[in-house]
């Protein structure tokens, strides 16, 4: 018998047209990422990202994407956008999430068992991990070491990104059963311009590998 999983939690990232809303919102999305770090080839400006979040509102969690701001400063664009939620995907030091309250998350970027140790530091109900890459923020199609998160994903509430794609996210839902995925250049014909094809097959997938996932936990424990 299939039961019903625990949801799994789908962000679209770096969305920089009206159209893509739409296209991640058919596709069943939970959350969209607007992305506000300057030299990100998905970088939009506070009255496009307005734009966007009108066109999202009610119907799916819109996140900004932040990197080495200071608390003022996100909590203003935090209002100005109408964003819901920011997450902070630079070297914030633990006392900027703190300063935020709940509606801020971090992004930690992972590239050894020392990235991971730093977990430790940052609050908050949700942590992103992505890979980590020299000299690039994030945004590389570079993935994570299933192995180093999938411990971090039983006592968090973790939120898997870095290179995954249609093709490679069910594989690590299974592996590292996260709370939930993150995509952004892995959807997309080019930097910024979402594929519908691939934004609809990525959500597909990646819920198909978190039905398997509950069902084969059910059956491993005889429910
Ligand atoms: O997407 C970007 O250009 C970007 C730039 C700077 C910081 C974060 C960025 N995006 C975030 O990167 C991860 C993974 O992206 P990908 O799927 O590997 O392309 C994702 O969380 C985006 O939110």
């Amino acid at each position: 018998m299939s039961r019903t999983p625990p949801p799994l939690h789908i962000k679209i990232c770096g969305l920089t047209r009206a159209s893509d809303v739409e296209v991640a919102v058919a596709a069943g999305a939970d959350m969209i990422g607007l992305n506000f770090v300057p030299g990100s080839s998905r970088r939009i400006d506070v009255a496009l990202a307005r734009t966007l979040v009108r066109a999202a509102r009610g119907r799916v969690e819109v996140v900004g994407v932040v990197a080495d701001l200071d608390s003022l400063e996100v909590q203003a664009l935090l209002t100005d956008v109408g964003l819901d939620r920011v997450q902070l995907h630079g070297d914030e030091r633990p006392e900027v999430l703190g300063a935020l309250g709940p509606r801020a998350f971090k992004a930690l970027r992972v590239g050894s068992a020392e990235d991971v140790a730093l977990a430790a530091q940052y609050g908050g109900d949700l942590l992103l991990v992505d890979a980590r890459v020299p000299g690039k923020q994030g945004g590389t199609g570079v993935r994570v070491d299933p192995s180093l998160v999938v411990e971090l994903a039983r006592v968090r509430r973790l939120l898997l990104a870095g290179g995954l794609d249609p093709d490679n996210v069910a594989e690590a839902v299974r592996g590292v059963r996260p709370w939930g995925v993150d995509v952004a250049s892995g959807v997309e014909s080019a930097p910024g311009i979402k594929d519908e094809r691939k934004v609809r097959v990525f959500v597909d997938e990646a819920r198909r590998a978190a039905q398997e996932a509950a069902d084969a936990a059910d059956g491993a424990s005889g429910a």
